[in-house]
């Protein structure tokens, strides 16, 4: 990595550290400490709610499992804070992995509901326990211990608070930009282009749910050994409302915003309760209503926070060159041409009364481009569906190289060598041209979130992103590699969307409708990718509405009408069947 690049978070670095030797009011370490323990929760809000989307009101309760475990063992049971700690992580893992099972499945607004009952849920229960002392808590945690010298200060517990948050931002970091993290940020998305590559959702939106719950026990722990007592109270539900309310401020998709957010939120708490009483001449708690104007303001007129105006003013970090990659990663043997690949019997789908495939059979064999077309309602996109898994078959079956497709999930699809591109495509348009098409080649990669949080499958990544390189050149869209994918032009997205797909190595790829809304020289190009990737080998299913398009380009068609099969064959053939112009063609043919 470039030297430039780490010059900014060297500086910071090097700041914080010479913090506590400036003479600094001491409020200000406090202030400073209780900071880093809320910018850690709030790291983990960040990956939970910025990036996956999904927004959790109980965080505080997880402080609350890391700060009680370790006040228990280390005062009724002598245990070493070094040993509590992972002893506090892994309570925090244990509780997090459970609920998160039960939450991450709601949608809508049952999800952040879910968190405010488990929330407050978690708060009573601590609240009730004689081992965690009731509402009065634990006091006489011990404080924590290097070769004899014992964190007891503000200023020296500042350096043990602040190595963790360092450390978990730039894990945090790590993760996002990683073959994982890419599973992760496609969770925003809805994730269904995500799994139509192998990323399975329920394990990502587990992930960061633990990965958040962990570190907030992180904090507990912290905060414990700081304080050297524990109660109830900072774990409520308003303190969890306060970490959301931190993530939204910094900027809910940014790391180093989580820090930012809550250092504004809680030195905006401290000036609030210290000067408000005496404007307004009350002492009620008047600084949430400050915060709930706040959020309001923010969620109006600055939606990603604060954070992105701060790196506006910061100067430019030069752009990221590419990784190389001497390795090579591994090509699927493709099946001798004419043989079976996908075989479509009998298939069957009904939405209550009406059937939207109605007995459908046809065939895509090695090395054809296949057209599947009819008038809108045709059932088209559902026969689509019906293949990679996103819609279940009423009856019949699909088969893939004489293996059942039936059942299999979009993600086992995929393993199969089927990638696909959507009818109303699905990009990631913050992330990069690159990593959209990098997110394809998920499954040919293999590493995990710890070895992706510590930074240790550099080479792996290297060579996805190389892969999704060539993958770029090969459909001409190479120099937009860097751009976000939101800034490409219709035509270039159906084709970015090509490019995710190749990078799967498939054996065939479908493609619903890719010329819909490209202007005549865009599909002429399309068409000759196609052709092009018909004489590497790749086989192609395609859902068109354009005749023209499909006509030129495919070795075989098949016409379904209102969910029946009417007609295949050659397109030359299957142009003049009486059915097909009368159903289909309006008798232009
Ligand atoms: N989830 C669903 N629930 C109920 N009906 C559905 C559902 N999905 C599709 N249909 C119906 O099934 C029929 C076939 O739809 P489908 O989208 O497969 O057609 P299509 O040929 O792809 O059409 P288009 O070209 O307009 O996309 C239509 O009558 C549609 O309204």
């Amino acid at each position: 990595m470039k030297i430039e690049r780490l010059l900014p978070g060297i500086a910071g670095i090097v700041f914080l550290a010479v913090i506590p030797l400036l003479p600094v009011p001491p409020f200000w370490l406090t202030i400073l400490n209780n900071i880093g323990l809320a910018s850690l929760v709030t790291i983990g809000l960040v990956l939970l709610t910025g990036v996956g989307g999904l927004t959790s009101f109980g965080q505080a309760a997880f402080c609350g499992f890391g700060a009680y475990t370790t006040a228990v063992l280390s005062t009724n049971y002598g245990f070493s804070p070094w040993l509590t700690l992972p002893l506090s992580l892994i309570v925090g893992a244990a509780t997090a992995l459970p609920l998160g099972l039960i939450t991450v499945r709601l949608s809508g607004h049952f999800l952040p509901l879910g968190t405010i009952a488990w929330g407050l849920a978690l708060y009573y229960l601590f609240g009730k326990i004689d081992l965690l002392g009731r509402y009065d808590g634990i006091s006489g945690v011990p404080p924590v211990e290097v070769a004899g010298y014992r964190f007891l200060s503000d200023g020296s517990i500042y350096y043990l608070i602040w190595f963790f948050v360092i450390a978990v931002a730039i894990g945090a970091k790590n993760l996002l930009d990683s073959r994982i993290g890419r599973g992760i940020r496609a969770l925003r998305g809805g994730g269904q282009a995500a799994e139509a590559f192998g990323v399975n959702i329920v394990r990502a939106k587990l992930t960061v749910f633990v990965f958040a719950g962990v570190v907030a026990a992180l904090s507990g722990w912290l905060y414990a050994h700081m304080q050297r007592s524990v109660n109830p109270t900072p774990f409520g539900l308003s303190m969890g409302i306060e970490y959301l309310l931190m993530a939204v401020v910094g900027g809910s998709g940014h790391v180093w915003g989580a820090i930012f957010g809550a250092s504004i939120v809680l030195i905006m708490k401290d000036v609030l309760q210290r000067f408000l009483p005496d404007l307004i001449g009350t002492t009620a708690n008047l600084e949430m209503v400050v915060f709930g104007i706040l959020l309001v303001v923010i969620l109006q007129l600055a939606r990603d926070g604060l954070w992105p105006f701060v790196l506006k003013l910061l100067p430019k970090r030069p752009a990221r060159s590419l990784p190389t990659s001497d390795d090579k990663l591994a090509k699927r043997t493709l099946a001798p041409a004419g043989s079976s690949l996908i075989k479509v019997e009998k298939a069957r789908k009904a939405f209550g009364g009406l059937v939207a495939v109605n007995d459908v059979s046809f065939e895509v064999r090695a090395g054809q481009v296949v057209g599947l077309i009819g008038p809108n309602g045709a059932g088209k996109s559902t026969t689509f569906n019906l293949i990679t898994g996103l819609a279940s078959l009423t009856s019949g079956s699909v088969f893939y190289e004489g293996q059942p497709l039936t059942g299999d999930s979009p993600r086992e699809v995929a393993k199969h060598g089927i990638a696909r591109t959507f009818q109303h495509a699905k990009i990631l348009p913050d992330m990069s041209v690159l990593e959209n098409v990098a997110l394809g080649a998920h499954l040919r990669g293999s590493a995990g979130v710890f070895r992706s949080f510590l930074r240790l499958e550099r080479r792996q990544e290297a060579t996805l992103l190389a892969e999704a390189a060539v993958q770029l050149e090969r459909v001409g869209l190479g120099a937009y590699r860097d751009r976000p994918a939101g800034d490409l032009a219709l035509g270039q997205i159906r084709i970015l969307e090509i490019a995710r797909a190749l990078s799967a190595d498939p054996a065939v790829l479908l493609l619903d409708e890719p010329a819909a809304g490209l202007r005549h020289g865009e599909k002429q190009e399309l068409a000759n990718l196609l052709k092009k990737l018909r004489e590497e080998g790749v086989s192609v299913l395609l859902v068109e509405h354009d005749m023209g398009f499909v006509m030129g380009l495919v070795d075989h068609l098949v016409v379904l009408d209102f969910g029946t099969l009417i007609a295949e064959g050659k397109p030359a053939d299957v142009r003049k069947h009486p059915a097909v112009v009368a159903a289909y063609l309006g008798g232009v043919a």
